[in-house]
């Protein structure tokens, strides 16, 4: 994996990231490292996640997974990190065994979900660190009444992620569910290396080793200069870069397998670094697509846009097949990655050249070692990220707010959020 620079400097003139702007914020990339190592080795909150490569025991999950043979379909019941890094995986690569993500409580998803799947070959694996989401454990009951009902064993379909304590935990001790625990110190959208985000994987016959190796190739380069390590290039030039008021981070991959990475990497980037009025925010974009639909607005809207552009530069291809129609002949003999690839590296000098930064992010190949290096590189830029603009990287005091407010409202406490929710006032034009 590689992180390609060149562009920021190339519009460094609108933005003031230079070479030699990078060399000074080097110096603190450095004091940042140390930081991150001291707290990786303390074993303390949050810079666990950074020890996963090595700390996760791929042999256990495997095992603990072995007793469902062949699923047709893995449905992971979890929301936010409980269920983005498993569906970037599991989304990004092929398997026999469907994966399906259920996330959100929309009734009529829930509902579409449940009447398409054989229950009595599916799996049903429940993912939750804290054990008390509200949204999970209720899709988590609907679903076992829904086994129920369809006459299957729901026990015994069943497979649970969650930690040492709550009512999941409570739940899976009740009926003996096989069940794998949470890391400590790894908050849920670090959580993608560990048994939360490699056991739909391994479900779905995917080489978690190989997801691990990649991740350890990253971790391998973490170093004190940006230089050395493309995690850090990629942190700190998007901390300099939102310093001088690039606020948004467009997530850019140029392959569908990657799609569902951007939604990883927006929880990853919004909720660890939106934090006392600073952060960057995510948007999600696909290329070749959006060039027809967002670049409009990245290379002549405000100019506080990162475009983040990610590719591999092995996959497999589709020839385009030779026409005689009049101005297409252009097409015929190449191939779609070939088209692609023009796209992607036309929209990146069309942005350079409109003085709007881009990095280029490029894997060898969308697999299973590709991804480690990707998903872990990013989370190293966050910490990288985090400490640089000095915020607390792995706590998420905003989101707690509105997850009291939603369990007052349907009375499961006395909170006073809920509250603020019931004297909000109100201007309804009908
Ligand atoms: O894994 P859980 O405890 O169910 O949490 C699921 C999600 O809940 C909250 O919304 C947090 O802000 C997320 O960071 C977390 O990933």
């Amino acid at each position: 994996m590689q992180v390609d620079l060149g562009n920021v400097l190339d519009t460094a003139s609108a933005h003031g990231v230079s070479r030699e702007a990078l060399d000074r914020l080097d110096g603190r990339v450095a004091a940042a490292h140390d930081r991150i190592e001291r707290g990786r080795e303390a074993g303390e909150h949050g810079y666990e996640s950074l020890n996963l490569p090595n700390s996760t025991d791929p042999a256990a999950i495997r095992d603990a997974v072995s007793r469902f043979d062949d699923p047709s379909a893995v449905v992971t019941v979890g929301i936010g990190g409980s269920a983005l890094g498993a569906a970037t995986l599991t989304d990004a690569l092929e398997s026999d065994v469907d994966a399906y993500y259920l996330d959100n409580v929309d009734p009529e998803a829930v509902e579409r979900l449940l009447d398409s799947l054989d229950l009595a070959s599916t799996v049903v694996n429940v993912v939750s660190r804290s054990g008390t989401t509200a949204e999970t454990l209720a899709n988590f009951l609907v679903v076992r009444e829904a086994m129920a009902d369809a006459g299957v064993d729901w026990a015994d379909r069943t497979f649970v992620t969650t930690g040492e304590e709550g009512n999941l935990r409570d739940l899976a001790d009740q009926h003996d569910l096989p069940s794998l625990p949470v890391p400590d110190g790894v908050p849920g959208r670090f959580s993608v290396l560990s048994t939360v985000g490699l056991a739909a994987a391994a479900l779905c016959g995917h080489d978690i080793e190989a997801v691990l190796e990649g991740a350890a190739a990253q971790e391998a380069r973490l170093s004190d200069s940006l230089f050395d390590s493309p995690a850090y290039a990629y942190g700190a030039v998007s901390y300099a870069l939102a310093e001088r008021g690039l606020r948004q981070n467009a997530m850019m991959p140029y392959a569908e397998s990657l799609e569902t990475f951007s939604e990883w990497f927006a929880q990853l980037w919004a909720e660890s670094l939106g934090k006392d009025g600073l952060g960057q925010t995510p948007l999600r974009a696909l290329g070749a697509t959006d060039q027809h639909s967002q670049l409009q607005l990245y290379r002549a809207g405000p100019r506080d846009k990162l475009v983040t552009l990610v590719r591999a530069t092995e996959r497999e291809d589709v020839a385009i097949p030779e026409t005689d129609l009049d101005g297409l002949a252009y097409l015929g003999g190449s191939s779609l990655g070939e088209l692609l690839d023009a796209e992607f590296e036309a929209t990146e000098a069309s942005l350079a050249a409109a003085g709007c930064p881009n990095v280029r992010i490029e894997l060898d190949r969308v697999d299973e070692y590709g991804l480690g290096e990707l998903l872990y590189a990013m989370e190293a830029a966050c910490v990288l990220y985090g400490e640089l603009a000095s915020v607390d990287t792995f706590i998420q005091p905003a989101v707690e707010w509105g997850k009291r407010a939603a369990r007052g409202l349907l009375g499961g406490g006395d909170f006073e959020e809920a509250e603020a929710v019931e004297e909000k006032s109100r201007l309804v034009v009908e």
